[in-house]
Parts: C-alpha cells; sequence; structure tokens
C-alpha cells in the first residue's frame, strides 16, 4: 500500500518505438508528476497504447529511457507498483468477481484476513459489491470492465495505468469511475488514463494529447483551454492539430 514518493511517478527521455514498419513513437519526452489524475488523450492510433505499454515495461523500445518511480519501467522493482488494465478486460469467466480479485490479490502475496479485507474494500471502490458472487461470465461489459479495474486496484499499486477504462460504460459509469479516480489521486495514487473521448479531459489533473506519437500538449485542462481560446477539450484539440500543421507547412 506504497504510494507516490516524492519525485516523479515517470521520466521519459528521447523515447523512440517502432512498430511493424511504423516509428509510432519518434523521440517522446515526457514527465507525469506524482499524485495526480493524468489523462492520455489522442485519436485512434496515435500511439497511447504503445506509450502505455512503454511505462509498464511490456513494450520493445528502439531507443530511450522511460523510469517509473524511480527505477527502469518493467524492473522487479516496480513491478508490483504498477498495475496495468489493458483494452481487453483479462478476468477469468468462469469465477466469481469475489473469486477473480482474491486471485490477483494472492498474486501479489495478500493472504488471510488481509486479502478478505482488500477485496471487500475493492468490490466496494467498483461498486459490484451486490454480483460479488456471481460469475464474470454472466456479467454485462462495463460490469466486466470494473472487474478488470478491480483486480488491478486490490494490490494498490502506486501507479495505476488504465487504457481507456471507460469505453463503453453509460454515462453514470463513467463518472463514477472518473470520480473514483479523482478519490485515489487524493489520496496520494498516481494513474495514468487514457481516452479518446474529449470530454473527460476537464476530469483530469493534467493533460497530455498525442498526435502521431508526438506531444502535442502536456497542461492543466484550464492551461489548454487558455492557450487555444476555446471552452471545450475538442475544439482546443483541433485548434491545436491546426495551429502544428500550419507550423509544419512554414
Ligand atoms: N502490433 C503492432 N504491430 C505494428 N504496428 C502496430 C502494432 N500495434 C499498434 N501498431 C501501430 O502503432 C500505432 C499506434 O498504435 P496505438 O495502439 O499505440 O494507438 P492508440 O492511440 O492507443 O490507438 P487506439 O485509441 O485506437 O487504441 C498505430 O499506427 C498502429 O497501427
Amino acid at each position: 500500500m506504497t504510494k507516490t514518493e516524492g519525485g516523479p511517478a515517470v521520466v521519459i527521455r528521447g523515447l523512440n518505438v517502432v512498430r511493424g514498419k511504423r516509428r509510432v513513437l519518434p523521440d517522446l519526452s515526457l514527465v507525469v508528476p506524482p499524485g495526480q489524475v493524468v489523462g492520455l488523450l489522442g485519436p485512434s492510433g496515435s500511439g497511447k497504447t504503445t506509450l502505455m505499454r512503454a511505462i509498464v515495461g511490456v513494450q520493445i523500445i528502439e531507443s530511450g529511457t522511460v523510469t517509473v518511480l524511480g527505477h527502469a519501467a518493467g524492473s522487479p522493482a516496480v513491478r508490483d507498483r504498477v498495475g496495468y488494465v489493458t483494452q481487453d478486460p483479462s478476468v477469468y469467466l468462469d469465477l466469481t468477481i469475489r473469486e477473480n480479485i482474491a486471485y490477483f490479490g494472492r498474486a501479489v502475496g495478500l493472504r488471510g484476513g488481509d486479502l478478505r479485507s482488500a477485496v471487500d474494500r475493492t468490490l466496494v471502490e467498483v461498486d459490484l459489491v451486490s454480483h460479488a458472487d456471481d460469475l464474470v461470465r454472466d456479467l454485462s461489459g462495463g460490469q466486466e470492465s470494473r472487474v478488470s479495474l478491480a483486480c488491478a486496484l486490490v494490490a494498490r499499486p502506486t501507479l495505476l495505468v488504465l487504457d481507456e477504462p471507460t469505453v463503453g460504460l453509460d454515462p453514470v459509469l463513467r463518472r463514477d469511475l472518473w470520480n473514483l479516480f479523482g478519490d485515489l489521486a487524493t489520496q496520494g495514487y498516481s494513474l495514468i488514463v487514457s481516452s479518446h473521448v474529449m470530454d473527460e479531459a476537464t476530469r483530469c489533473d493534467r493533460l497530455v494529447l498525442l498526435r502521431e506519437g508526438r506531444v502535442l500538449a502536456d497542461v492543466t485542462p484550464a492551461e489548454l483551454l487558455a492557450m487555444t481560446g476555446t471552452t471545450d477539450a475538442d475544439t482546443a484539440f483541433l485548434a491545436l492539430v491546426e495551429a502544428t500543421d500550419e507550423r509544419d507547412v512554414r
């Protein structure tokens, strides 16, 4: 149950990633502060998943450094302190919700009363107490996503990396999840949450806008609107894209 201590959650310097024949991340540098919800926003194919994979240490990189909680990404020192929820729910369909969460809790060494209380607390956080003993195969898509999130949360990782966690959820569930992310950050945990839904930008403490693997902006939501003279994140993103295109043409 360690929170982010002092230093940045993530420091990336000169990161180059090639996937297939494409240079997906060309010389990307970024610092993610601790204890905040940082939104990674950008259109489909802009490199959000690739960047998240590099942060959790599962992406082969060509050059550059990725430092997470003061250690090399993916190194044993940080493996249990980073939770990663991919776009495809990776839970066991033939186990109940409670059994799934307990399985992931055991994997990080929780046992007995500690395990039981961690599972109970996590069930409350993701609002699945009343379904705790249902098999995952009988759940809706939104409920299944929340089980995935619970499986990462049970270990109380210092850094949570969530790839499009709100896709396919109804507005009420999306709001509840964003409230949960905010609560976790207030407690000192660091979250990186990707989305291609720009209106979710307002729920973040900080925004990293990606386009074709480049950081277009790394700002607070208020700074984004102020620097583009717009009133919503969608229009702000388009204004930034146009400004970058004009600069590239010149
Ligand atoms: N396994 C792969 N092999 C080759 N190229 C890949 C592979 N995975 C992704 N890419 C390419 O890398 C680029 C970035 O993909 P990535 O999945 O990181 O983007 P994304 O912003 O997460 O997109 P989405 O919002 O659709 O999930 C895309 O051009 C994609 O085609």
